[in-house]
């Protein structure tokens, strides 16, 4: 039987987003021994269990409270939400936060010659999908309907088989719709993935630790998308230099040894510093410019 005062959080086992989701978690000091094959991992030095499952079973298991977090993407999340309150059943969660991985949309597509003027043009077609829900409330809400394919793989493959008109499936780079003779001309949907605790109370312990959780993956996250940047700079082209830098507030300004009419100035960015930005800093007087990655962060 497993310990319930151990947090248990349901992963991806193997997909788009498991090393995403088990980099996050090694990010926020949690030591997991992942070993391959086990389905249950257990946290070194925190009180935490890792579930790997297929992503369709970590809504449930979370509605459910059968596990208190879920790491899952919101189109899979809505979809059994949908499909559950469809059948009469609860679906009951809290949204703890977006997470910055697993970004895609979910679209319409249709073979490349056949003729679309909006999804008006799909009306009583056969359209594949793997989410029939988010694709029912979108016909719904434009008074459309439509007649279900359902495939939970290889839906591209579904028009060329003859066996639907369209499809409605994931996109990010368009790659695998290109391959398959397909044009995208809808989105429906966009997605990335998100952390998702279950609704019933939980004991004080076990909040606390959720709760610390939150906060450290918020600095990771805040963290990954933000730099140091340290560079030299005349001192009458300060305000110049500091307009060209995006998400600064309040750099350190310092002197430099042998130097009265430059200085040192170093700041936090809540952006990345693009080439163009560094060369037209070069352009006003800046040198030595230095982008250095942030590793943990905690306002
Ligand atoms: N091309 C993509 N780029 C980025 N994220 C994606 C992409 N495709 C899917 N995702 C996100 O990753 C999630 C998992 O995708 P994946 O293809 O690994 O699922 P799966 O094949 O259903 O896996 P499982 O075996 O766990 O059921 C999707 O539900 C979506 O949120
Ligand atoms: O627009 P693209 O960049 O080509 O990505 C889209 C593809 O990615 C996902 O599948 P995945 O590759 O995860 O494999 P799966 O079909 O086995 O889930 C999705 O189901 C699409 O098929
Ligand atoms: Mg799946």
């Amino acid at each position: 039987m497993s310990d319930k005062t151990r947090l248990r959080i349901a992963m991806q086992k193997s997909g788009r987003l498991s090393k995403d989701s088990q980099e996050l978690l090694k990010q926020c000091g949690v030591k997991i021994n992942l070993n391959e094959q086990r389905l249950i991992a257990y946290a070194e030095n925190l009180p935490i269990d890792i579930l790997r499952v297929r992503d369709d079973d970590i809504p449930g298991l979370v509605f459910d409270g059968v596990v208190d977090l879920g790491i899952i993407g919101e189109n899979v999340l809505e979809e059994e939400e949908l499909r559950r309150k469809a059948s009469g059943e609860e679906a009951n969660y809290k949204m703890l936060t977006r997470l910055d991985f697993g970004a895609c949309r979910l679209s319409l597509a249709v073979p490349q010659d056949a003729e679309y003027t909006g999804p008006e043009s799909l009306n009583n077609m056969r359209i594949a999908t793997s989410y029939p829900q988010l694709l029912r409330r979108f016909m719904t809400e434009r008074g459309l309907k439509f007649k279900s394919c359902l495939l939970n793989g290889s839906v591209e493959v579904a028009p060329r088989a003859g066996l639907a008109d369209a499809i409605c499936d994931l996109v990010s780079t368009g790659a695998t719709l290109e391959a398959n003779g397909l044009r995208e001309v809808d989105v429906i949907y966009r997605s990335k993935s998100c952390l998702i605790q279950q609704n019933n109370p939980l004991e004080p312990a076990k909040q606390q630790l959720i709760d610390k959780l939150l906060t450290r993956i918020q600095g990771v996250m805040q963290a990954r998308e933000s730099k140091y940047i340290m560079l030299h700079a005349p001192k009458s082209k300060l305000k110049e230099v500091v307009a060209l830098l995006p998400g600064v507030e309040d750099p350190t300004i310092l002197p430099l040894a042998n130097e009265d009419d430059r200085v040192a100035l170093h700041m936090v960015s809540q952006e990345n510093l693009f080439w163009e930005t560094m060369e037209q800093l070069k352009a006003v007087g800046a040198s030595s410019i230095l982008v250095l990655p942030i590793e943990k962060m905690m306002n």
